[in-house]
């Protein structure tokens, strides 16, 4: 299986996340990166290749562009203030406050432009986002052309950005902007299917009132597990969009047998309305020794996964998002991807 991934994802090397009420070196660091990149080096998985430039159009496709902007001139502006450290949200418009207005002031657009507080923003975030893009865009292309199923390995992850709002180790939606060019490219309906333990709001709701693509997420339920405020099973889309969004919440500690049955109902969904392309964000956090998750899969289950997914027999992209178990992901990642082969 080709990867691509690229070495400006690197760019992003920050040093603080906000846990509990302390700050702690961030969970979503960038050896995850060089841990997979060996891994897939070990298992011979395949050819890892720089993606191309895509440019801004793709983003604009998909992101608000006062959020593109605020993204690019964010960090050379802090800087311009005096401002020392990393920047982290302090400050929302919540819900007893406006938003339909945006503040002059950086503080008030960095509460403005984030949906939670644990991620900040550094120095090279804008370049690594780019890169992360860049880097499903490559997947897509990849398998778009070939056919042949695709790894991109996206550093920072994206699942939950939204429009105009990052958090959750997450600035551009890798799995939207790759779902969008799909379109653009001729699929007339493309599934997103998120097995990150945590729910991708973000795809959730940029895609949430259309028909052409499909939204299918198993994750931690969100009355205990963050991003807490979206993700329950009676969110099935809007407008146009009824019935093309459909969440799978578990419990902790839920068996892995359970949550191939949901997968199952996620997959007979795909294969009833008839998505002609299935891109996968792979969240790896649902591993049992994941440091901040509650699921309980073992390295065989990924391997079952990947088996799992070839037999949907769909041309496949898959996209890192999560997964914090640093010395495991590479294994985890790569038995879906090997499992995904042996099948396929
Ligand atoms: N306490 C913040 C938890 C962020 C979760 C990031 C993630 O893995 N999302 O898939
Ligand atoms: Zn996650």
């Amino acid at each position: 299986m080709m990867t691509f991934f690229s070495e400006q994802s690197f760019r992003r090397q920050a040093t603080t996340e906000l846990y509990g009420s302390t700050l702690v070196t961030p969970f979503e660091t960038p050896r995850r990166m060089e841990i997979v990149l060996e891994a897939i080096e070990r298992a011979g998985l395949g050819e890892v290749r720089a993606p191309n430039d895509y440019g801004l159009e793709p983003v604009k496709a998909v992101h608000d562009a006062g959020y593109i902007e605020f993204l690019a001139n964010f960090w050379p502006a802090w800087q311009a203030e005096g401002r020392t450290g990393e920047a982290i949200p302090s400050i929302w418009p919540a819900r007893t406050l406006r938003s339909d207005r945006i503040p002059r002031s950086l503080g008030g657009k960095l509460g403005y432009y984030a949906l939670a507080a644990e991620t900040s923003l550094c120095e090279g975030t804008f370049e690594a986002a780019l890169a992360s893009k860049d880097t499903a865009l490559a997947a897509l292309e990849h398998t778009f052309e070939s056919g042949e199923p695709s790894f991109g390995l996206c550093r920072p992850p994206g699942h939950h950005a939204a429009t105009d709002q990052f958090g959750g180790y997450c600035f551009f939606n890798n799995a939207a902007i790759a779902a969008q060019r799909a379109l653009d490219r001729g699929y007339k309906r493309v599934a997103v299917l998120d097995v990150d333990f945590h729910h991708g709001n973000g795809t959730q709701q940029i895609f949430y009132r259309r028909s052409d693509v499909f939204f299918a997420s198993l994750h931690g339920d969100p009355e205990v597990t963050f991003p807490y405020y979206l993700g329950y099973a009676d969110e099935t889309g809007e407008g146009e969009g009824e019935g093309f969004t459909a969440n799978y919440p578990m419990a902790p500690k839920t068996p892995v047998s359970v949550w191939m049955q949901a997968l199952e109902k996620a997959l007979a969904q795909i294969a009833r309305i008839e998505c002609e392309l299935l891109i996968v964000s792979l969240g790896v956090d649902i591993f049992e020794h994941d440091p901040i998750s509650t699921f309980t899969f073992t390295r065989d289950d990924f391997t079952a996964l990947g088996e799992r997914l070839a037999d949907a027999g769909l041309p496949t992209v898959f996209l890192m998002e999560g997964g914090y178990a640093v010395d495991d992901i590479g294994v985890n990642v790569v038995s879906v991807l090997q499992g995904f082969e042996a099948r396929g």
